[in-house]
């Protein structure tokens, strides 16, 4: 393997004394690896194609599983960049090797992601891995496109053009009809005269037409804006300077990883891709998504908010969001100044919204001064967030003593230790004081909760049930309390997004 500083540094420079909250899941939050993905790690053609013969060899895989692996994590790093919302219609250009045989698998999982794809598969071999792979893609009535059909200007009829013609075993110079196609992705501009969008190009593993190791030679050849490298990648892609580089092929077992010195950032969490490489540079103020969500409509909600809020919290449950009772919560001090932080939600019912805190905090000394208090949920992949706002209370010190004591053990001297809110010298006080008091709690003996731990309970007067919409016109549900006949009721308007 070659390794090289530039540009991806090794990892020892990389690794922050505190990660960098932007991109770690818990799964690789303690790893050693670094926390933005960083490979200093490049085949050359010749490995890469060993390591393929020893996955295919000694290491019992087929190329059926490899591929299908390849081109899952092709299709999903399209998907961490380019929406289907807004990218939809897709050409997969395929060769005639493997590289080819990822693209079509690509494409499938795209169509099942809510792409549009079409094939360009000039060379088919009868292999009946391949034959396979046409026939599930024209199940799914994906068209075949011929050469001819294809029009000279691919960024008329496509978003994303997926570049599978070639991988590491491409040598020479590009062959009929491939030189065309190379030539028709080189001259993809990237805006045309009336500013239009141009599709966005994706190489799989190496650009077609870049030499494998020494990259795009002449600086003539196709300059993908997304690059994914299965494996490792390839000393070529040293040349690749377009926003996106990511790693893919998440199949490699340790023997081959210490055979080629593999050194590659890991996967976070259950994806099958990681971007490797720079970060990309991001026009902050170009960021924004169009929400399509379904109706949201008054005859379908319940007419007691709570119900609703269940309803809502038990999809953002089924849908395995990430800690879904997360909450921001906002307080405001005498004068009116306000503060949030998160908190995580511990119950729900008709009496209100419990969480647990540090009574001496600095929510705590605002809530004593000014007990009201607005909760904030937002749901992400739902395209959902939930307003509430009401007076806040302590909850009984039985409530809070039974709550604690269901508390991992770590937690509950984390409480004791922790006088939260006020200034720590170092953490390495905090380590102290910890291990005296896990020497002091032997395993059996009962932690006393600190008399100013325990919940808050927030009694809700007004709820809003936001859902996002196509073109920024939002749903906005708000009920609040009104009195009728002398009773407390909910009644619903709906708020202008
Ligand atoms: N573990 C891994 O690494 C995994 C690798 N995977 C994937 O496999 C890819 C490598 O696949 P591969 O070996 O089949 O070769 P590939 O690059 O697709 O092309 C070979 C074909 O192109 C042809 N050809 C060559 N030069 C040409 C020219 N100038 N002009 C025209 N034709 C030319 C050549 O024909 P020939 O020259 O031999 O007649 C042959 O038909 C790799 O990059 C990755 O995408 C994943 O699927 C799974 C895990
Ligand atoms: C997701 C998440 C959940 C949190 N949950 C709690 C919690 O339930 N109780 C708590 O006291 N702090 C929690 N924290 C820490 C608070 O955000 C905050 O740092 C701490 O309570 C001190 O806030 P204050 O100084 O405004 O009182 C959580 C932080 C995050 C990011
Ligand atoms: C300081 C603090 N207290 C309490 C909590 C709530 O955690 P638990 O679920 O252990 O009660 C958290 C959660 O992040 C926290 O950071
Ligand atoms: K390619």
């Amino acid at each position: 393997t070659h390794n090289s500083p530039s540009p991806f540094l090794p990892f020892h420079n990389h690794f922050p004394v505190f990660p960098s909250p932007l991109q770690y899941s818990r799964a690789t939050f303690f790893s050693t690896t670094s926390i933005r993905g960083m490979a200093d790690t490049y085949l050359s053609a010749k490995e890469a194609a060993e390591i393929d013969q020893l996955l295919m060899g000694p290491l019992g895989f087929s190329v059926d599983q490899l591929m299908e692996l390849a081109g899952l994590s092709v299709a999903t790093s399209i998907a961490e960049v380019y929406k289907p919302s807004e990218y939809k219609r897709v050409l997969a250009i395929c060769g005639p090797g493997n590289n080819g045989g990822d693209g079509l698998v690509a494409a499938r999982h795209l169509y099942h992601f809510g792409y549009k794809p079409c094939i360009c598969y000039p060379k088919r071999t009868s292999n009946s891995l391949y034959t396979g792979l046409v026939t599930q893609l024209e199940s799914l009535a994906i068209p075949f496109l011929s050469v001819e059909d294809i029009p000279e200007d691919l960024s008329r009829d496509f978003d994303i053009v997926v570049d599978a013609m070639f991988g590491f075993s491409f040598h020479g110079a590009p062959r009929p009809p491939f030189d065309d196609l190379i030539q028709r992705l080189v001259s993809l501009n990237k805006y045309d005269q009336t500013h239009q969008r141009s599709a966005v190009i994706l190489s799989v593993d190496i650009p077609s037409g870049w030499h494998v190791e020494e990259g795009d030679i002449d600086g003539t050849g196709i300059k993908p804006d997304i690059l994914v490298s299965l494996t490792a990648p390839k000393l070529g892609a040293k040349k690749f300077c377009g926003p996106h580089h990511f790693l893919g092929g998440r199949f490699i077992p340790p023997p081959i990883a210490e055979k080629y010195n593999l050194n590659l950032p890991s996967y976070p969490g259950t994806s099958m891709c990681v971007r490797i490489g720079k970060p990309p540079k991001i026009d902050v103020s170009a960021l924004r998504e169009n929400y399509i969500s379904p109706d949201f409509v008054e005859d379908q909600i319940e007419d007691d908010p709570i119900d609703q809020f269940r309803k809502w919290f038990d999809d953002a449950l089924a849908a395995a969001l990430h800690e879904p009772n997360a909450m921001a919560l906002s307080t405001a001090d005498k004068n009116g100044k306000p503060s949030s932080r998160m908190v995580l939600l511990k119950g729900f019912d008709k009496d209100g919204f419990v969480w647990y805190t540090n009574y001496d905090s600095k929510k705590g000394h605002e809530i004593s001064e000014n007990p009201r208090a607005a909760i904030l949920f937002y749901w992400g992949g739902l395209n959902r967030q939930v307003r509430i706002e009401g007076p806040v209370k302590k909850v009984s010190n039985m409530e809070s003593e039974q709550y604690f004591h269901s508390r991992p053990r770590g937690s509950q001297i984390g409480a004791i230790v922790s006088k939260q809110s006020t200034v720590v010298p170092g953490r390495h006080i905090l380590h102290q004081e910890y291990e005296e008091l896990e020497a002091k709690f032997s395993e059996g003996i009962l932690i006393p909760k600190p008399e100013h731990w325990g919940g808050y309970r927030l009694e809700p007067e007004m709820f809003e049930f936001w859902q996002g919409q196509p073109s920024r016109l939002h749903d906005r549900l708000q009920y609040s309390l009104q009195e009728v006949d002398g009773r407390q009721e909910w009644s619903v308007v709906r708020l202008a997004p």
